[in-house]
Parts: C-alpha cells; sequence; structure tokens
C-alpha cells in the first residue's frame, strides 16, 4: 500500500518517544523531506529466512551479507516516523505531525564487527483504521519495535491490548521468525 502523510492535528502535549525495548534519542534539528512514498515491491525481503547473499541495494551501491525487516508499532503520534528518520538520517521531525497513512519502509545498512547487516525498517500507520492493513506486515518480520509516547499512558497500555495481547494476536507473534545464524 502507498504511504502518504496527511496533516493532523497533536493535541495539546508533545509526544516524547519511547521504544520496547530501547528507544533512540531524538534531538531537536532540521526537519528532512518526508520519507519517500514507496511500495512494498521487490526489495521486500520475501518470506523465509533472512537474506545472506550480497545483492545490490542499487544506486548507493551498498552491499550485504544478510537482511532484517524491522516493524515499527505503536499508537499514531507516539513517534515512529520520528524515530525511523531519525535513525536513518540522523534529523528529527519537528514541527507538525503528519500521520502516516498505510505503511512505509526505508532501508539502512550497519557494519556490525565487519559484516554488512541491511535492516528494511517498517513504519506502520499508528491510527486504529489501518491496523488490519499493517498488521499483515507482521507475519514475516524478525523484530518489532514496541513504541509508545512517555507522557501518554494510553499509548502504553495499548501496546498490551491491542497490541500483543489483543489485536496482534499469538498468530502474529507465531509468524515473527528467529533470525538465522549468517552462513
Ligand atoms: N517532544 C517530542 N516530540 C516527538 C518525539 N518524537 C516525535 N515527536 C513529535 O510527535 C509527533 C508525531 O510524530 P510521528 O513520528 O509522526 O508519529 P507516528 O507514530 O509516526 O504517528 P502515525 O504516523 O500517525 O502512526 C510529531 O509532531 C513529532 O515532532 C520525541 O521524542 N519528543
Amino acid at each position: 500500500m502507498s504511504r502518504k502523510k496527511t496533516p493532523k492535528s497533536k493535541g495539546g502535549s508533545e509526544p516524547a518517544t519511547s521504544t520496547l525495548p530501547a528507544a533512540a534519542a531524538a534531538t531537536n534539528g532540521p526537519r528532512l523531506a518526508h520519507p519517500r512514498t514507496v511500495r512494498p515491491g521487490p526489495e521486500a525481503p520475501p518470506n523465509g529466512p533472512p537474506q545472506s547473499i550480497r545483492p545490490s541495494l542499487g544506486s548507493t551501491g551498498d552491499f550485504y551479507d544478510v537482511a532484517f525487516k524491522v516493524m515499527l508499532v505503536g499508537d499514531s503520534g507516539v513517534g515512529k516516523t520520528c524515530l525511523l528518520v531519525r535513525f536513518k538520517d540522523g534529523a528529527f521531525l519537528a514541527g507538525t505531525f503528519i500521520s502516516t497513512v498505510g505503511i512505509d519502509f526505508r532501508n539502512k545498512v550497519l557494519d556490525v564487527d565487519g559484516m554488512k547487516v541491511k535492516l528494511q525498517i517498517w513504519d506502520t500507520a499508528g491510527q486504529e483504521r489501518f491496523r488490519s492493513v499493517t498488521h499483515a506486515y507482521y507475519r514475516d518480520a524478525h523484530a518489532l519495535l514496541l513504541l509508545y509516547d512517555i507522557t501518554n499512558k494510553d499509548s502504553f497500555d495499548n501496546i498490551q491490548v491491542s497490541g500483543l495481547g489483543g489485536g496482534m494476536n499469538q498468530d502474529c507473534l507465531n509468524g515473527i521468525r528467529s533470525p538465522s545464524p549468517v552462513t
């Protein structure tokens, strides 16, 4: 599904992002252009074990040894997109909150002990109306990052109720694969 962002008013408090198990600290900085609109396509890893070949990532000419699919999950406004942009580009999306529509992903290749690790990080829409769409992408994920806003207790409770405990359900959890060792 394509992803667009639509302006959305924020309400009173500014969220601060946290994740389970970890969060990247966000800092103020210039606002980048919004992540490109993409469709799940050829770059999306197929079902099955992490890729261990060295395909090109495209115009960047980067290569990788293993690839993992990571999902960012959480209520609307907890900072999923900001976390992703911060991690990928090193900048913080300050200013108007533009809610994600559908789903998007970005790739980042890290050097881990001399190995090129490609993370394909999926940014899901937090709004309830997109839940059925975004849940379909959990199935072949290697990791989920569960995000909540530390100033909004509901966003934490919703992870427990409609996330892991309820809406995401055991089917989704069963579908999450364990990373295979790199050969
Ligand atoms: N104070 C503070 N504000 C943040 C932080 N992270 C994100 N925000 C703000 O929170 C708002 C929402 O951030 P997004 O990253 O778009 O939220 P999202 O979880 O992707 O929301 P959806 O796309 O609707 O699912 C934006 O206005 C950000 O500037 C943070 O760590 N601290």
